[in-house]
C-alpha cells in the first residue's frame, strides 16, 4: 500500500471538513481516516473519494476507545499512518474565572487536551515507523487572553506545550502547533450569538466587527496550510514550535500560498491611502450578473467595437491556476470548482498588474467582469486600485443561466460548469455577489441590463446602457 494517510479529528465540519477534502484532492493516493461525532458529513466523503480512500470513525474524541478505533483503522485498512491532524475542538464554557463551572472545564480538557494526548500515544508507534507528523490545531486564545475565554484559551496553551514536550521526546517524528486565525465557522456564529453574553462588550464587538465587515477567513485558508504540514512535513528549526498560519517562518517548508502582513485591522483614525489610479487616470466599468449571464459574452462585443480593455477576474484566476510554479494554484483550483470567492489578497494582486500593464502600453477603459464579487474586494478594489464609474449589471433568471452553462459545460473544459458546482455557484451569487451590486445601487452607481434575450439585442441595450452613463 502506497500513498500518505492521515487521521483528522473534527473531520466533518468547519476547518476539520476543509482540511478534509485539501487533503484528500491533493492527491489520489492519499487516505484518510476521519473521525467525528456525526456520519453524515463523513459519508459524503466516502461518496465522493471512495471507501478505499476514506474510513470513517464516528465517536466522542473524548473516550479512549474512539482514538484506540481510528489507529487501528488505518492501519488495517491503509498499513501505515504518516500522519495525525489533532483539529477536534469546543469554545464552551465561555465565563469568567469567578463563576467557573469546574466539571465544565473539565469537559473542555477531555475533548481540547486530553484526546490529544490518547491520540498521540495510540498514533506514535506507527508514525515513528513513517517519520510521520502531528498537526495540532492550535489558537491565537493560546497566547492573548479573551475575555471568559480561559477554559478554552488554558487548554490550547496545554495543547502547544503538549506539542513542544513530544517533538521533544520523541526525535523520530514531528510535531507542530498552529492558530488558524478568526474563521467563519460555526464557532463564530456561536460567539456572536451565544457564547457572547458572558465576553466583556468590546471582547465581543471584535467578533462581530470582523464578521461584518467580511474579515472572517474562509475555512480552505488555514486547512490548506494544516493539509500541506501534514502532507509535507516542515523544516527542522519549527519542530515543535506554536505558530499562527500566515507566519513567514512556514513560507519555507511548506511554500504556502498565503501571507497576509501582520498588521491588524486599520484603526478609523489613518489617513486613508489614495489608489493607485487616482483622479481618474483611468475609468473602470465593474460588469456583474450571475454565473453565465452572458457577462463575457458582452464584453467580448465591446472590445471589439468600442475600444474597452476586457479583464475577467475568472480568467486571470484560471491563468494564475495554470502557471507553472505558482503557489496559488491548487488553492484557486479548489475555490473555483466550490463556487467560493478567492481570498482578495490573490485576485486584487493579479488584476492590479494585468491593470497596470495595459496601462502601460496606453490603455485607459476597462472593464473588470465578474468582480467585485465580495464586499472586502469592492472596498479593498476601490481604495487600493481605482474608483469605478459605475457596476453594469447583467440580470438572467436563474434557469437561463443554468441553460446557458450546462450547455457551455459541454465544449468549456471548466470545472465549475457542472451542476453541482453550477448550484454552489448561484448561492453564492446571491448570499455573496448581491450584496456589492446593493452597495453600488446605494450610491447610484449601478444600470441594470436584462438578458434574457439574444445576444445582438442584449448588446443593443448594453450600448444604450452606456449611452445612459455618458460613454459612446
Ligand atoms: N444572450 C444570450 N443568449 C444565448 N446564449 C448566450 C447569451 N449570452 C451568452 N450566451 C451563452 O451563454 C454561455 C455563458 O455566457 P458567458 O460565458 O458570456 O457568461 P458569463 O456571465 O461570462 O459566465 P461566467 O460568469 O460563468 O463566466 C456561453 O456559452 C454563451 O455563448
Ligand atoms: O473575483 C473573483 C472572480 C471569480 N472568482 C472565482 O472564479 C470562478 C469563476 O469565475 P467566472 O467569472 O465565472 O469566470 C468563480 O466561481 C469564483 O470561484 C473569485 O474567486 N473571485
Amino acid at each position: 500500500m502506497s500513498g500518505h494517510t492521515t487521521i483528522l479529528t473534527g473531520a466533518s465540519r468547519g476547518i476539520g471538513a476543509a482540511i478534509a477534502k485539501i487533503f484528500l484532492s491533493k492527491s489520489d493516493s492519499n487516505k484518510l481516516v476521519g473521525v467525528a461525532r456525526s456520519a453524515s458529513e463523513l459519508n459524503k466523503l466516502v461518496e465522493e473519494y471512495g471507501e478505499d480512500r476514506v474510513g470513517v470513525v464516528i465517536g466522542d474524541v473524548s473516550k479512549k476507545e474512539t482514538s484506540v478505533q481510528a489507529v487501528e483503522l488505518a492501519i488495517e485498512k491503509f498499513g501505515s499512518i504518516d500522519s495525525i491532524i489533532l483539529n477536534a475542538g469546543v469554545l464552551s464554557p465561555v465565563e469568567h474565572i469567578a463563576d467557573a463551572n469546574v466539571e465544565k472545564w473539565i469537559e473542555l480538557y477531555q475533548i481540547n487536551f486530553f484526546s490529544v494526548v490518547e491520540m498521540i500515544k495510540q498514533a506514535l508507534p506507527h508514525l515513528k515507523k513513517t517519520n510521520g507528523n502531528i498537526v495540532a490545531v492550535s489558537s491565537g486564545a493560546s497566547t492573548s487572553v479573551y475575555d471568559a475565554w480561559g477554559a478554552y484559551g488554558t487548554s490550547k496553551a496545554a495543547l502547544n506545550h503538549l506539542i513542544k514536550s513530544v517533538a521533544t521526546e520523541e526525535k523520530d517524528i514531528n510535531a507542530i502547533s498552529i492558530a488558524p486565525g478568526v474563521v467563519n465557522t460555526s464557532m463564530q456564529t456561536d460567539i456572536r450569538e451565544t457564547f457572547g453574553k458572558n465576553m466583556d462588550e468590546d471582547g465581543l464587538k471584535k467578533f462581530i466587527d470582523l464578521h461584518k465587515n467580511d474579515q472572517l477567513l474562509p475555512p480552505e485558508v488555514p486547512a490548506t496550510i494544516y493539509a500541506n504540514l501534514a502532507y509535507k512535513g516542515w523544516s527542522k528549526d519549527i519542530n515543535g514550535q506554536y505558530l499562527r498560519y500566515n507566519d513567514e517562518e512556514l513560507k519555507d517548508s511548506i511554500g504556502a500560498w498565503y501571507f497576509k502582513d501582520k498588521e491588524e485591522p486599520k484603526s478609523a483614525f489613518e489617513p486613508k491611502k489614495s489608489p493607485a489610479f487616482a483622479d481618474n487616470k483611468i475609468s473602470v466599468i465593474f460588469v456583474l450578473g450571475g454565473p453565465g449571464a452572458g457577462k463575457g459574452t458582452q464584453c467580448a462585443k465591446l472590445v471589439n467595437e468600442q475600444g474597452f480593455v476586457h479583464l475577467s477576474a475568472g480568467d486571470l484566476l484560471r491563468a494564475e491556476q495554470q502557471r507553472p510554479g505558482s503557489k496559488y494554484g491548487e488553492l484557486i483550483a479548489l475555490y473555483i470548482k466550490e463556487g467560493t470567492i478567492v481570498p482578495q489578497e490573490i485576485t486584487i494582486a493579479l488584476l492590479e498588474q494585468a491593470i497596470k500593464d495595459k496601462y502601460s502600453q496606453g490603455a485607459v477603459r476597462f472593464l473588470v467582469d465578474g468582480f467585485p464579487r465580495k464586499m472586502d474586494q469592492a472596498l479593498t478594489f476601490e481604495e487600493q486600485i481605482a474608483k469605478s464609474s459605475f457596476t453594469l449589471f447583467f440580470e438572467c433568471p436563474e434557469s437561463v443561466m443554468l441553460e446557458r452553462l450546462l450547455q457551455r459545460g459541454k465544449t468549456s473544459g471548466r470545472t465549475d460548469d457542472n451542476i453541482e458546482s453550477i448550484k454552489k455557484r448561484f448561492k453564492t451569487f446571491i448570499d455573496t455577489s448581491m450584496p456589492v451590486v446593493d452597495h453600488f445601487e446605494k450610491q447610484g452607481k449601478v444600470v441594470k441590463v436584462s438578458c434574457d434575450q439574444p445576444v445582438d439585442d442584449v448588446y443593443t441595450k448594453v450600448k444604450e446602457a452606456l449611452v445612459s452613463k455618458g460613454i459612446n
